[in-house]
């Protein structure tokens, strides 16, 4: 009995669990229950024969991620393991014929015109559609775009924003494991220079900032992986340079958000800047809307508190914003606060909006997890 319905089982093959977004999805996939919905194979770039996680029944030795024999044996590849792994391995196994269905935590395949951007809570139907007619590549929007979507899914969902131009508070996270180390290594650093002086209860706080202000552009502090100092400063660029002048990451926002949205035809402009900071896993988002409308901050905060499970609309107070509308709040949840809801000066149409929200688990892991009970629960 036990054998049949193994055999019915979709075979899905894993790649990059070992990483900080892959960790975060067999984590997830624990909580929900889903090994038990499908036949794992756990596949490694470094380790391979080594035993894997249990997490799927008893351990087994890894498989090496890069035999395409063994990947082309798989219903389903799920991969967390970047960009250049997508990129050598992808183009090949579809040329070689393989029909399965390939989810992606990378950014590589995300404007192929045969991929879908998964965010199910926004594009359930883009999603739907594409499974009727075929598409087999799904793949993971950038994490502000789908953290932005979340928030205001309910404004976009009724056709009611203009624009929208968003500026980022990013986490150390979005850059990598080693990127946050270094972050809390210079908090150290900077600690470490006056630790004296702040037990020091007649210590001057300008000789204080003295000191700090020279750690932090001392040449000491560890900064091998952003190339300059976080901690006690920011990064006002995310990626590379593109022509138009916007980073990467500023341009990801208007194509990706339109690719999910399915409006790429007559695209939403969303544009603003993008900004590293010393928080560590949890995104957050100033946003300037221009509304097609002038409707009340009631009904705007009505409209996006309906739309999905997961936000939560802060009333634009003080003390509540404070503490339930920041990183320290939502890391390690899936909940998407978004507060500051207020009408602007510039007109009746003009409102802002801040969210906040964990870029490992809606950012990254969470919209992969879901594709895959999407394909199985569906087959
Ligand atoms: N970080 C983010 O915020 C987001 C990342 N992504 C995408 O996901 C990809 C993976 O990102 P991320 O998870 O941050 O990458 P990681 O660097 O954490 O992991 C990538 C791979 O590195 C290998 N690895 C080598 N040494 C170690 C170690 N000591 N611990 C764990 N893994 C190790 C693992 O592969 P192996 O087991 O085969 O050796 C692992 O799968 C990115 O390239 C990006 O495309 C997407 C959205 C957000
Ligand atoms: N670029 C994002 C993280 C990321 O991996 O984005 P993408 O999946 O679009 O490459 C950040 O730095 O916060």
């Amino acid at each position: 009995m036990t054998q049949t319905v193994e055999q019915t089982m979709k075979k899905v093959g894993l790649v990059g669990w070992r990483g900080m977004v892959g960790s975060v999805l067999l984590e997830r996939m624990q909580q929900e229950n889903d090994f038990a919905h499908i036949d794992t194979t756990f596949f490694t770039t470094s380790q391979t024969g080594q035993l894997g996680p249990d997490l799927a029944g008893p351990a087994k030795p890894l498989l090496d991620a890069m035999d395409f024999d063994s990947l082309a044996q798989m219903d389903i590849i799920i991969t967390c393991q970047g960009g250049d792994y997508t990129k050598a391995v992808y183009p090949q196994l579809r040329e070689a014929g393989w029909d399965g269905y390939w989810i992606d935590a990378a950014s590589a395949l995300r404007m192929s015109d045969d991929s879908i951007i998964v965010l199910d809570p926004v594009n359930k139907d883009v999603i739907e559609q594409g499974l009727e007619q075929g598409v087999k590549t799904y793949v993971g929007g950038n994490c502000t775009v789908s953290l932005m979507l979340l928030a205001l899914g309910g404004l976009f969902e009724q056709d009611l924003i203009e624009w929208v131009s968003p500026m980022t508070y990013q986490a150390a996270s979005g850059a990598g494991a080693r990127n946050m180390k270094e972050l809390i290594a210079q908090m150290g650093s900077i600690h470490a220079s006056v630790a004296d002086k702040l037990a020091d209860p007649q210590a001057a706080i300008l000789e204080i900032d003295k000191l700090v202000t020279q750690q932090i552009a001392s040449s000491d502090l560890p900064q091998d992986q952003f190339g300059v100092p976080l901690a006690g400063s920011l990064i006002p660029w995310i990626d590379v340079p593109m022509p138009s002048g916007q980073s990467k990451e500023e341009w990801k926002a208007q194509v990706e958000a339109n690719k999910i949205l399915g409006s790429s035809k007559q695209p939403v402009p969303v544009d603003g800047l993008c900004v590293r900071i010393g928080a560590m896993r949890c995104h957050s988002q100033a946003m300037t809307i221009k509304l097609r409308e002038d409707i009340s901050v009631e009904k705007i905060e009505q409209i996006l508190a309906s739309h999905n499970e997961w936000v939560k609309v802060i009333p634009n107070e003080r003390d509540i914003t404070a503490t339930d509308l920041t990183p320290v709040k939502v890391t390690g949840t899936l909940s998407i606060p978004v507060g500051r809801i207020r009408k602007l000066a510039m007109g009746p149409k003009y409102i802002s909006a801040f969210t906040v929200g964990d870029q490992l688990l809606w950012g990254a892991a969470e919209p992969l997890r879901r594709m895959l009970r999407i394909i199985v629960d569906n087959n």
